[in-house]
């Protein structure tokens, strides 16, 4: 968190919301200038600040000075600072964003001749969202598709065309590669929301945003056991209250109230950042698998239906075509349905041919090398230009730094300007030794010193993060080489950034060839990319996935496991990770009360909220609720379709997402993800209760009856009926039932 300065305190400076990039800034101004300044000593206002100030008075009268940020201001902790920041962007937000200009505004208060499309941008999407990642696709002006990436063209390698199911289309085979068809008639049709709710150009509703009456009982009575959606939206406000009123109230309930929502979406925003890279992916596949499921009987056509739609699927995430075709031929060869008895579970098998040939492209076979505590081992980071080499480098030192390594950074990158003050930067942050130089031009010379040094020093992981090149700069290559050479790593890393597209598996292949790489590290993991090119990578590499890097915080790593991965790729879903995850997150004392409360039933909007703010300290939200079996709305299309129209009234969805300015969409679906998420939860009505209350014990106390209701059909059979749950059960019994054993049970433990 960009807010926290070296000593502790929570500052405001540009960075103030990493994650949204939501710097403190106007339509056309900056609040604060280009300096970083963060000393309390040098605290004034900036002119601009002042004159922002001045805006906001003329376009709502006076304002609390509290609320205007000022460059070093302090807060004691980071939920003072987010409450803050909330309050600072309502009143920003609506402030700026309500009509064409604010220039304009203060010149003639009116706005009539505005433009309507203009009116309703508090802040855009865009700004809250993270900068979008760069561009490594082959369409990116540095290198040549052509040479990059394939000796095929496109239409060369794409299998016959699988748009068309009808008979003849069904004995698809991906050998026949010569089809001419281009290749958006080969992916499935993106899926438009054409909601009516989505178009907000009209401006009579310009200033109604959600009052405190409206959610506050929203929060507090939500509760899935007693009511139902419809009935927890209060009806207090009717519908012609979405008559606009001239200006925004500025009381503290209101404010209050504002934040709490807000947050509350912010979390939910963050669960589908989080959950975009693969999820597509994974819920195109687990639909085909639900789709030959549906099939009354499973022949070679549905077979051929079915593998059709994951090789469409796999292609259009980036996965190198060799490794679909490869992929496919296996699946065919393995399922041979001829061969299957009378009475074997087709589905089971089809199913667990794809699971496995996922684990096997994602799993090389053999693990990289460990380096062990209190042995200097030396750990080498290559990778692409802007991969997150020098981010990644800190994150790995920090998770061993956490669990008592000593670490130490070596600055190898001479190539890219900044490059040792960013090391140096992250170093110091995380508290953790570093070595470079400002005027050393030579890497091999600064790696070799720094690993000497560190070496002395007793560091046991010394990590050298070298400059980023890519497979065409044959002298950088050179001197990766040497620099490996000259360092004797014992392991080299090469981090790569999941969306790389179809260049994953040639640029890996190509350093792989320079340098010897050991294992890789997918890096931009939230991010929007179709993030398949992670397949190619390991593919080219024979080299396992360690970690996943998930955000730009520190904190924002993983280790990497094949098969929860896949399984939740799948959406059989991870629970035991969930379970973890939660026991993780949910802080000591307020354990028992959730869980008293989840026994009860009583599962309400306000504890959705509160566990979404717990896990939010932990990192995006979408690493833990993908893990849920079930929650993933990718995976559960036929749920999703069905959106109830009762839920809530157009005009009070678009109250709500005006108020907290998230566009409605957001909001219905984070009403459906809580009413999905409080049905998986109410099954835990009548749980026994531990009476410490851990989490860990939650497990302890279940009964293989109650689990069986909690866990989902899919993966109930996944585990193998009743009976495989009991025998699991007895098991985690004897093993102290921690859910960190129920976690290596199900190969996700953490290494
Ligand atoms: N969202 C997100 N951003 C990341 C992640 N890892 C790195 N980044 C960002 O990616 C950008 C590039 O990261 P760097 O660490 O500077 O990349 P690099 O590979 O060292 O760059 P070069 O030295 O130029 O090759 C930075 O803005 C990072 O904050 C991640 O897992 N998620």
């Amino acid at each position: 968190m960009e807010m926290m300065d070296i000593n502790g305190d929570y500052v405001v400076d540009r960075e103030f919301q990493p994650r949204r990039r939501l710097e403190f800034k106007g339509r056309d101004n900056n609040i604060f200038p280009e300096s970083n300044t963060v000393d309390e000593n040098e605290v004034k206002d900036s002119e601009a600040t002042v004159d922002l100030t001045k805006k906001i008075e003329v376009i709502h009268g006076e304002i609390d000075d509290k609320l205007i940020p000022k460059v070093g201001m302090k807060f004691q902790t980071e939920a003072e600072a987010y409450d803050f920041y909330n309050a600072y962007t309502y009143m920003v937000g609506f402030s700026i964003g309500k009509s064409k200009g604010y220039k304009e505004e203060m010149c003639n208060h009116s706005s009539s001749d505005s433009d309507p499309q203009e009116e309703y941008s508090p802040l855009s999407v865009e700004e809250y969202l993270p900068q979008p990642v760069e561009d490594h696709s082959p369409s990116s002006d540095d290198f040549d598709p052509q040479e990059e990436y394939s000796p095929l063209s496109v239409d060369e390698y794409l299998p016959q065309p699988v748009e068309d199911h009808s008979p003849s289309s069904d004995d698809f085979n991906p050998q026949e590669e010569n089809s001419q068809l281009p290749v958006e008639e080969f992916l499935p049709p993106l899926v438009e929301d054409d909601s009516p709710l989505l178009d907000n150009s009209n401006p009579q509703n310009e200033y109604s945003p959600m009052s405190v009456e409206e959610y506050s009982p929203l929060l507090d009575e939500m509760s899935i056991e007693e009511n139902t959606i419809e009935e927890y939206i209060p009806g207090t406000l009717e519908d012609d209250e979405s008559q606009q009123s001239p200006r925004i109230e500025m009381d503290e309930e209101y404010i209050e109230g504002y934040r709490n929502f807000e947050k509350l979406l912010a979390a939910f925003v963050n669960k589908l950042e989080a959950k975009m890279v693969l999820a597509q992916l994974g819920g195109s596949i687990s639909r085909a698998i639900q789709q030959m499921s549906n099939a009354t009987i499973i022949d070679e056509k549905v077979l051929n239906e079915c593998l059709n739609e994951i090789t469409r699927a796999l292609l259009q995430s980036d996965v190198q075509f060799k490794l679909v075709r490869d992929m496919q031929t296996n699946i065919k060869k393995i399922v041979n349905l001829d061969d299957l008895a009378a009475g074997h579970n087709k589905r089971k098998i089809i199913q667990q041919a794809i699971f496995n040939e996922l684990c096997t492209i994602l799993d090389p076979g053999k693990p990289s090398f460990t380096p062990k505590k209190g042995k200097a081992s030396v750990i080498m980071f290559v990778g692409l230009q802007g991969s997150g080499k020098t981010t990644t480098c800190t994150k790995y030192a920090y998770y061993h730094q956490k669990k008592g390594w000593k670490p130490a950074l070596v600055c190898a990158d001479t190539f890219r300007a900044g490059a040792f003050d960013q090391l140096k930067q992250n170093a110091t942050k995380a508290k953790i030794p570093f070595y470079g130089s400002y005027t050393e031009s030579d890497p091999v010379r600064i790696a070799v010193e720094g690993v000497e040094r560190f070496k002395q020093e007793n560091c046991d992981l010394i990590i050298v993060d070298t400059s980023g090149r890519h497979k065409q700069e044959a002298s950088l290559f050179e001197e990766m080489r040497q620099v490996a050479e000259a360092t004797k790593p014992d392991l080299v890393i090469f981090v790569m950034d999941s969306s790389i597209g179809q260049a994953a598996f040639d640029q890996a292949q190509a350093f792989k060839q320079s340098v010897s790489v050991g294992a890789v590290i997918i890096t931009k993991m939230d991010g929007h990319a179709k993030g398949g090119g992670a397949l190619s990578a390991v593919a080219a590499t024979k080299s396992p996935v360690i970690f996943i890097g998930t955000g730009e915080h520190i904190d924002e790593f993983e280790v990497f496991d094949v098969k929860p991965f896949v399984s939740r790729l799948l959406g059989m879903g991870d629970w035991s990770g969930f379970m973890d995850k939660i026991h993780e997150v949910v802080p000591m004392d307020q354990q028992p009360e959730l869980l008293q409360k989840l026994s009860e039933g009583n599962f309400t909007l306000r504890i959705m909220y509160e566990q979404f703010q717990n896990i939010l300290k932990m990192g995006p939200i979408g690493q833990v609720f993908s893990m849920l079996p079930g929650f993933s709305a990718e995976l559960m299309p036929k749920e999703l379709d069905n959106s109830n129209p009762k839920l809530m009234t157009e005009s009070r969805i678009m109250r709500i997402a005006r108020g907290s300015g998230r566009p409605p969409r957001e909001v219905m679906d984070m009403l459906e993800e809580y009413k999905r998420l409080a049905k998986v939860w109410s099954k835990m009505k009548g749980l026994k209760i531990p009476k410490k209350g851990e989490m860990s014990a939650l497990s302890r106390n279940m009964n293989a009856q109650q689990m069986s209701k909690v866990l989902p059909q899919q993966m109930l059979k996944q585990i193998g009926g009743m009976g495989g749950l009991q025998g699991l059960m007895k098991q985690m019994g004897s093993m102290g039932g921690s859910a960190k054993d129920m976690m290596g049970m199900f190969g996700g433990a953490d290494k």
